[in-house]
């Protein structure tokens, strides 16, 4: 048996010619959306992921405001810039891109974001309402997947979900996502301080892989027939390299694989984001 593959990259097409249709109908209305990063150093990652993200702007009709700091940046000069685009009318959202450089505080600069702004969903007052069923921007990842699962008619309802890595951008969000009453999976969230993974993984209907570690996921501990998302990235030499052991493709049901999963449909729930609150502000007026 060879797994499906649960094409991000296809999907995120979808979404996002669906977006330039929504985009064109503010702009009718005199809402012109942009989307406003802010790139702290010089991280070939992060500059790499930003570029993306201007070009999926430009794609679907979004304008882009790009901030970029060195990585002597001060906190107080990055918080100027967050200031900056709280104010700036154009920038209908934006996002600073994680993890900033070493010494400066991320929480700091998350908490000044305007949160009606924060295209990420990672404001506090954000993950707040997330936790409260509140209407309010949702993680980009996170969104993703559940985005990408339905799209596939994955069925949740009752699944039971392992989601390995407790980051704030993946792990600890995709949970409060996948237990609303709307998709009502059952989830068990693993991290290092975790007994036995395996017996956790092996249990699983749905793997959500993102714990940044290459190879992780070994077919051994994969339920035939499972769903299995990849979403770790670590970059080595040879490129970039999934937590997903390729060798899970001959036990797994459907596969979202690194390259060409998580990754689009991260980016084009950035775009929804943006989208979506430009049109609670038309609504607002
Ligand atoms: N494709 C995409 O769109 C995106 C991909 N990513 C990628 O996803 C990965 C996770 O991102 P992020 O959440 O920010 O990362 P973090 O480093 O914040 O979190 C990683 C988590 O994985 C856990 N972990 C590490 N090793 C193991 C292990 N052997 N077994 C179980 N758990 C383990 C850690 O546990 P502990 O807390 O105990 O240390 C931690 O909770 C990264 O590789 C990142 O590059 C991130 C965002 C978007
Ligand atoms: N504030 C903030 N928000 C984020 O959403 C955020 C962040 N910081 N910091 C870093 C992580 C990582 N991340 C990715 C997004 C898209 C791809 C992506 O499109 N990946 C392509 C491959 C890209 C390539 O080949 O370089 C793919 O999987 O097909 C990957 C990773 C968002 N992150
Ligand atoms: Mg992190």
């Amino acid at each position: 048996m060879k797994a499906q593959k649960l094409d991000g990259k296809a999907t995120a097409a979808t979404i996002k010619s669906e977006l330039a249709v929504r985009v064109e109908a503010l702009k009718a209305q005199g809402i012109n959306p942009g989307l406003g990063t802010v790139l702290v150093g010089d991280d070939p990652g992060s500059h790499s992921y930003v570029r993306g993200k201007h070009r999926d702007c430009a794609e679907v009709g979004i304008a882009s405001i790009q901030r970029e700091l060195p990585d002597t940046a001060t906190q107080e000069e990055v918080e100027a810039v967050v200031r900056e685009l709280n104010e700036d009318p154009t920038c209908t959202g934006y996002i600073v891109q994680l993890p900033l450089p070493r010494g400066l505080d991320a929480n700091r600069v998350l908490e000044l974001m305007d949160p009606d702004k924060d295209a990420d969903g990672l404001h506090p007052t954000n993950l707040g309402r997330l936790v409260l069923g509140q209407d309010a921007p949702l993680p980009c990842t996170p969104r993703g997947i559940v985005e990408l699962l339905h799209r596939y008619d994955i069925p949740l309802n009752g699944a039971d979900v392992c989601v390995i890595g407790r980051g704030v951008t993946v792990g600890r969000p995709i949970g409060l996502l996948l237990t609303r009453r709307t998709e009502n999976a059952t989830v068990t969230l693993c991290h290092t301080g975790t007994k036995d993974l395996t017996r956790h993984a092996l249990e699983a209907d749905i793997i959500v892989a993102a714990a940044g570690v290459a190879g992780l996921v070994s077919a051994d501990i994969v339920k035939p027939g499972a769903v299995v998302l990849d979403v770790g990235i670590t970059r080595t030499e040879q490129g970039l390299v999934g937590d997903v052991h390729p060798e899970v493709l001959e036990k797994a049901a459907w596969v979202a694989p690194m390259p060409g999963g998580v990754g689009p449909m991260t980016r084009a729930m950035l775009l929804t984001n943006v989208v979506e609150a430009a049109e609670r502000q038309l609504a607002s007026r």
